[in-house]
């Protein structure tokens, strides 16, 4: 690894495995020592098409589990700037309305950065950007129990809308993108975002990262 650029790491895996909460128990029990220059969370999600020139019904209709629901070419220059210690304007978007905002947010690179998402290890370029590849190997049954109970609460879905979703898209993308891409990964981690031993392992080896100059 280079001194000088960002280490940057992925954590993907299934949609509810706990990606978003390994990510950012990683990065709040770190942030203290290593500072807000230090450590940030880049999530693959932000990078999801804007559809703002659809109707309603038809961003209903999307497969969002496919890689071309993602601008997945945006992210990957955006990771290659962010190696060149480039700031960079990411994408803000509502699961609500299933597009994106007309604003984005100023995303300064850190020492560390964590991107976390479905499909980041299933493309050859954007796969290239990542120095640690973590993969979340959590039971697909565990993945839809939370996938539904988080829905209904945070993405305004009904139970209908997520059990339809998941059998006619989330899974069968599931099986054709997703789980082959474990093949790429360098950590595998099971039982999800709570895993203990592997938060302490991913943190000790941030901290040595960390010990590493960067030159801005
Ligand atoms: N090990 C776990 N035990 C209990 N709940 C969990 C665990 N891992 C994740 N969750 C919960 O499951 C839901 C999905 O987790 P999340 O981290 O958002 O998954 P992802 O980012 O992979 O889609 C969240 O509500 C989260 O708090
Ligand atoms: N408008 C959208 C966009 C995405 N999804 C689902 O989100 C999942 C990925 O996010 P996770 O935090 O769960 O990893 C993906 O499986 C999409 O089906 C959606 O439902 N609506």
């Amino acid at each position: 690894m280079n001194a000088n650029k960002p280490t940057i790491i992925t954590i993907t895996g299934p949609s509810a495995s706990g990606k978003t909460l390994f990510a950012h128990t990683i990065h709040d029990e770190l942030i203290d020592e290593l500072g807000e220059d230090g450590i940030s969370i880049l999530s693959e999600d932000a990078y999801y098409r804007d559809q703002s020139h659809l109707s309603m019904s038809e961003r209903e209709q999307t497969n969002y589990d496919n890689p071309s629901a993602f601008e997945h070419d945006l992210l990957t220059e955006h990771l290659k700037k962010i190696t060149e210690n480039k700031s960079i304007d990411v994408p803000i978007y509502c699961y609500k309305t299933h597009t994106r905002l007309n604003e984005t947010r100023v995303f300064t690179p850190t020492k560390i950065v964590l991107v976390e998402g479905i499909l980041l290890l299933s493309n050859k370029a954007l796969r290239d950007q990542f120095d640690i590849k973590v993969y979340m190997d959590t039971p697909l049954d565990i993945c839809l129990v939370r996938r539904i109970k988080r829905d209904l609460i945070e993405r305004n879905r009904s139970v209908e809308s997520v059990t339809n979703q998941y059998l006619e898209t989330v899974r069968p993308m599931y099986y054709q993108f997703i789980e082959p891409s474990k093949a790429w990964a360098d950590i595998v981690i099971t039982r999800g975002g709570k895993n203990r031993m592997a938060i302490e392992v991913l943190k000790a080896k941030i901290r040595q990262l960390s010990k590493l100059p960067l030159q801005k």
